[in-house]
Order: structure tokens, then C-alpha cells, then sequence
């Protein structure tokens, strides 16, 4: 069967015999509801605080309602919440797909998901309260820092554990992506959260770092946690939806492959390009510059894989609106990665630096190609965990698509507009060289273009309620299933060798 890499319960010979044992699908779902769960929530904020920067009174004086507490609230519940969830139910569900067995151990993975919803409540109460690190993506205290900790080593030993006592002799790549995330924000977790409680009753800590140091440190995890949390794992939702939903196979594997260690490789290097121009040594500024541009390379090679993987399908995407977003999503990866190692020129960071550029590159790769391949995969996900083979609507899965889609492009474009606006604003002199602007001035500018993006927000929160219902329309009254492994396994074809 072309494009079949990993053996279902209703191919071939693999059905003959079945054991009692069955797929965890229970944590999958789980995980999946809170993703739309969280999402929502998540954006709800986004919404309110892009409000907020036209409309300050919206934080209604009460300081847990101020911008400068929400907005990390915001981050951590778009990122950790909604995007964390999503990977916790699409790694869960590939790798007992690709490994052909039930994952190492239901307890462990009962309590990831347990553990991790309570990171998240945990959050939601001391971000607010004004509880923080005041490290960006990391603002979590020192007790929440080490419950994380713990549940992530729950996770490592779930996922690599079942990689273990796989059925298949194969480890499919997806697997190798979730892998290196789960590795790899283990180690940036704990080097940069290393910190001093000031006691051992209170909220408040240090970091163990100072100065200079300090903010490399933090910039290697910021940088890494989007490479990493934001990007390799959900390639890895890319190397199992998109061939799967296309009914095609990988377009290289062997591409794939370079593009994986390529990617790890070059990703570690490029932190330093969120501080030029500050008191970090020339030459560490120089090496994240370099290291950014290349890793063009590898990021697009990864974008190709994914698109022409519809070799021979293109027609699907007039008629799929899951491919649909599978596919934008990866123009939008293409396109973010693009601007990120524009960004890291110097000369252009001169400009774009503190301005409005940066949020609308961080949302064309947040909301273009994170959410965009979640919404995707979650639309494949959920009917099969609940034994449905579609969505309630797929009317409503097309009109999310557009919806979300104009929501992007109204909020980057703004975003673009008053990011560069700004730059020259800022820069712009008089022939005696006093300043052509005042700040004051910069920000009057920039209020049509805020009022665009709370537009294209609302759109895109819009677009996650309409799935919400379709979700709640295909589960609600149907049967949770957890189909059963079969005994007998076919290697997961390479599915480059199989497209013959
Ligand atoms: C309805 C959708 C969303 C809206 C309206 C929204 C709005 C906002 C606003 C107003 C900010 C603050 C910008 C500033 O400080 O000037 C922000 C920051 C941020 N948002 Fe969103 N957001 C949305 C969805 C998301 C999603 C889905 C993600 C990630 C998956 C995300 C990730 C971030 C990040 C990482 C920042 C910090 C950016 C930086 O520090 O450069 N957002 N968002
Ligand atoms: C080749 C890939 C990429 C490169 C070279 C890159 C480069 C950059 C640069 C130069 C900045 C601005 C730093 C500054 O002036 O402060 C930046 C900010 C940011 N980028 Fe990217 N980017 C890439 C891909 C992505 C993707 C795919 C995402 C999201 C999924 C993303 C999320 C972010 C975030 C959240 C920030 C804001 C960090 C902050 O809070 O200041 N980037 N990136
Ligand atoms: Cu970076």
C-alpha cells in the first residue's frame, strides 16, 4: 500500500492475530481536549492584552490585571498549555502507532498529564499574583520549576521506554524529533532555571548567574525553547500527519534525516541573535549571526520534505481542509524562518530590535506554524481516538481554515507595518541631529495597527471556538476507543523506499 509506513489494525496481514494488549489512547485524549482547552484560553488573554495596548483601562486598575503580568500568563498558556498539550497527545499517539506497542507505562503517563495540567493552574495563579523569575518563557518559580522537572522526567522515561520495547525493528523519524525535544528541553529546563530560593518558604529566588553571563544564558534557552519546544517537536507532528493525511509517502527520507542533525546541530549556536548590539563579546554576536543564516538551510530543507510529501496529491488540497493546514502551516514555517535569519543581520536587528517586527515575526511562527499544524493534526487525532473516521463538520474545519488564515495575515502585516514604522521613526534625525520624533509620537502612530491585530486575534480565536464545538459535536455520545496492537508486525516501510 503506498504511502503506508506503519502497520493499522486493518492492513494486511498484520490483523490476522491480535493480543489483548491495546493502545493507550486515554492519555491522547485527554491531552487533545486540553489543547483546545487551553488555546482558547490562551488566546483569550492574547486578545485582552492586544485591547490593553489601546485600551489601557482595560486592566481595570487591579494589578493582576496589568499588562505586565498577563502577558507572560499569555506566553506560558499559548506555549506550555496549549502547545505542550499538543505534543504530549501527538507524541504519545505516534509512537505506540510506529513502535507498535502500548506505551511503557500508564501510571507514568497518567501522571504527566496530571502533573502537567497542575504546572499550568500553578501558572495561571502565581503569574498574575506577580510571582516571576523575570526570565522570558521561563518566569516560573523555583517549586513550579522542579514539578516540571520531575514530570518531564516522567515523559522521558514514558516515551523512551516504549521506543524500547517497540515492536518494529525501525524507529520512524518522527520519533528522532520528539525525541531531541524531549532531551533537549530537559537540559535547557534545568541549566537556565539553576537558581537560589531566597527561603524555603517563599516564592521568591535568584538566578545562579550574573550579569552578562546571565543573559546569554537565558538567550540560549529563549532561542532553544523555540527551536526546540516550538519547532523540532512539531516537526515531528509535520513527519506523521502530513504523509498520513496526504496518503503519501515521506518525499526524501533521506532528507529528513540531514535535515534532522543539521537542524539540532545549528539551532544550539544561534541564541546570541536576541543580544547584538548589548555588552555580550563581539565575536559571540558574530558566531549567532552566522550560525542564524545557516540555519536557513536546514529549516527550509524540512519545509520542502513536508510540501512536496503532496508530490502527486496537490489536487487533495482543493477538497482537504485538514491538508490545507497542514500545508499553510508549513508555508508559514518557510516564511518565519526566512524573516528570523533576516532578523539576525545586524544591520537589520538595528532596525527591527524593540519594535513591533519582532511580535509579528514571533505570531507568523506561533500562529502560522505552531497552532496551524496543531489545528491540522487535532483534526486527523480526534475522530480516530473516538472511532469516527471524520469530524462532525468538515464545513466548519474549512471555515476555521479561512478564518484563522485572514486572522494571520491581519496580524502579521499589521505587525510589519508598525514594526518597521517605528524603526525609522526612532532613528529618524534633523539636520542638527536632535530627533525627528518623540517616542510619544511613535506610539500614536502605531494605534491603527493595534486595532488591526486585535482584529485579526479576534479572528483567530474565533476560528479555535468554532473547533472547539466541531470537537464537542464529534466526541460527545461516541465511544472511546482503544483499538488493540497486533501481534503480528510488517516493518514500518521506509516510506521513501516504498513510493517504487
Ligand atoms: C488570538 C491569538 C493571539 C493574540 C491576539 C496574541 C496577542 C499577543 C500580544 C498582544 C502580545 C504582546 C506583544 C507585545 O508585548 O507588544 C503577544 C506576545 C506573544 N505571543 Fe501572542 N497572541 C496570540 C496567540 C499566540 C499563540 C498561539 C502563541 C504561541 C503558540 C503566541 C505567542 C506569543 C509570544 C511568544 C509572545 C511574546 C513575544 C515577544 O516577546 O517577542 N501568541 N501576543
Ligand atoms: C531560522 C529560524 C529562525 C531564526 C534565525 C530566528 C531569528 C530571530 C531573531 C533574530 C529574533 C529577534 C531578536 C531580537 O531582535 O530581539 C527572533 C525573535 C523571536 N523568534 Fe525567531 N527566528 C527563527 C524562527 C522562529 C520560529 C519558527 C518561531 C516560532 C515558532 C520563532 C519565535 C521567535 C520568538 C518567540 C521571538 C521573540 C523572542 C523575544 O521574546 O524577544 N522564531 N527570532
Ligand atoms: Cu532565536
Amino acid at each position: 500500500m503506498v504511502g503506508s509506513f506503519e502497520p493499522t489494525t486493518t492492513s494486511g496481514s498484520s490483523t490476522k492475530a491480535t493480543t489483548a494488549e491495546s493502545f493507550n489512547y486515554k492519555v491522547v485524549r485527554q491531552f487533545a481536549i486540553m489543547t483546545v482547552v487551553w488555546g482558547i484560553v490562551g488566546m483569550a488573554v492574547g486578545m485582552l492584552i492586544a485591547a490593553q495596548m489601546i485600551w489601557p483601562a482595560l486592566n481595570f486598575d487591579t494589578p493582576w490585571l496589568t499588562f505586565g503580568r498577563l502577558r507572560p500568563l499569555h506566553t506560558n498558556a499559548v506555549i506550555f498549555a496549549f502547545g505542550g498539550c499538543a505534543l504530549f497527545a501527538a507524541s504519545y499517539y505516534v509512537v505506540q502507532r510506529t513502535s507498535q506497542v502500548r506505551l511503557f507505562s500508564d501510571k507514568l503517563a497518567a501522571f504527566t498529564f496530571w502533573g502537567w495540567q497542575l504546572v499550568i493552574v500553578g501558572a495561571a495563579i502565581t503569574l498574575p499574583m506577580g510571582f516571576t523569575s523575570s526570565k522570558e518563557y521561563a518566569e516560573l518559580e523555583w517549586p513550579i520549576d522542579i514539578l516540571i522537572t520531575l514530570i518531564w522526567v516522567a515523559y522521558a522515561i514514558v516515551f523512551f521506554g516504549t521506543i524500547i520495547k517497540r515492536r518494529v525493528k525501525h524507529i520512524y523519524v518522527a520519533n528522532w524529533f520528539f525525541g531531541v525535544y524531549i532531551l533537549t528541553i530537559a537540559l535547557l529546563h534545568i541549566v537556565n532555571n539553576l537558581e537560589l530560593p531566597v527561603s524555603l518558604l517563599g516564592w521568591k529566588s535568584y538566578s545562579i548567574y550574573a550579569g552578562v553571563q546571565d543573559a546569554m544564558t537565558q538567550w540560549w534557552y529563549g532561542h532553544n525553547a523555540v527551536g526546540f519546544f516550538l519547532t523540532t517537536s512539531f516537526l515531528g507532528m509535520m513527519y506523521y500527519f502530513i504523509p498520513k493525511q496526504a496518503e503519501r509517502p515521506i518525499y526524501s527520507y533521506r532528507l529528513s534525516i540531514v535535515h534532522f542533525w543539521a537542524l539540532n546541530f545549528t539551532y544550539m549556536w544561534a541564541g546570541p541573535h536576541h543580544l547584538l548590539y548589548t555588552s555580550l563579546p563581539d565575536w559571540t554576536q558574530a558566531l549567532g549571526m552566522v550560525f542564524s543564516l545557516i540555519l536557513l538551510a536546514p529549516s527550509w530543507g524540512g519545509m520542502i520534505n513536508g510540501i512536496m510529501t503532496l508530490s502527486g496529491a496537490w489536487y487533495k488540497l482543493r477538497t482537504d481542509p485538514i491538508l490545507k493546514f497542514l500545508v499553510v502551516s508549513l508555508s508559514f514555517y518557510g516564511m518565519s524562518t526566512f524573516e528570523g535569519s533576516m532578523m539576525s543581520i545586524r544591520t537589520v536587528n538595528a532596525l527591527s530590535h524593540y519594535t513591533d517586527w519582532t511580535i509579528g515575526h514571533v505570531h507568523s511562527g506561533a500562529l502560522g506554524w505552531v497552532a496551524m499544524i496543531t489545528f491540522g493534526s487535532l483534526y486527523y487525532l480526534i475522530p480516530r481516538l473516538w472511532g469516527k473516521d471524520r469530524m462532525w463538520s468538515m464545513r466548519l474545519v474549512e471555515t476555521h481554515f479561512w478564518v484563522a488564515t485572514i486572522g494571520v495575515v491581519l496580524y502579521i502585516a499589521a505587525m510589519w507595518i508598525a514594526g518597521v514604522m517605528q524603526g525609522l521613526m526612532w532613528r529618524a534625525t534633523e539636520p542638527d541631529g536632535t530627533l525627528t520624533y518623540s517616542f510619544v509620537e511613535s506610539v500614536k502612530a502605531t494605534y491603527p495597527f493595534y486595532a488591526i491585530r486585535l482584529l485579526g486575534g479576534t479572528l483567530y480565536l474565533f476560528g479555535i471556538c468554532l473547533m472547539a464545538y466541531n470537537v464537542f459535536r464529534t466526541v460527545v455520545g461516541a465511544k472511546a476507543v482503544n483499538p488493540l496492537v497486533p501481534t503480528e508486525t510488517q516493518d514500518p516501510i521506509r516510506p521513501a523506499a516504498s513510493a517504487a
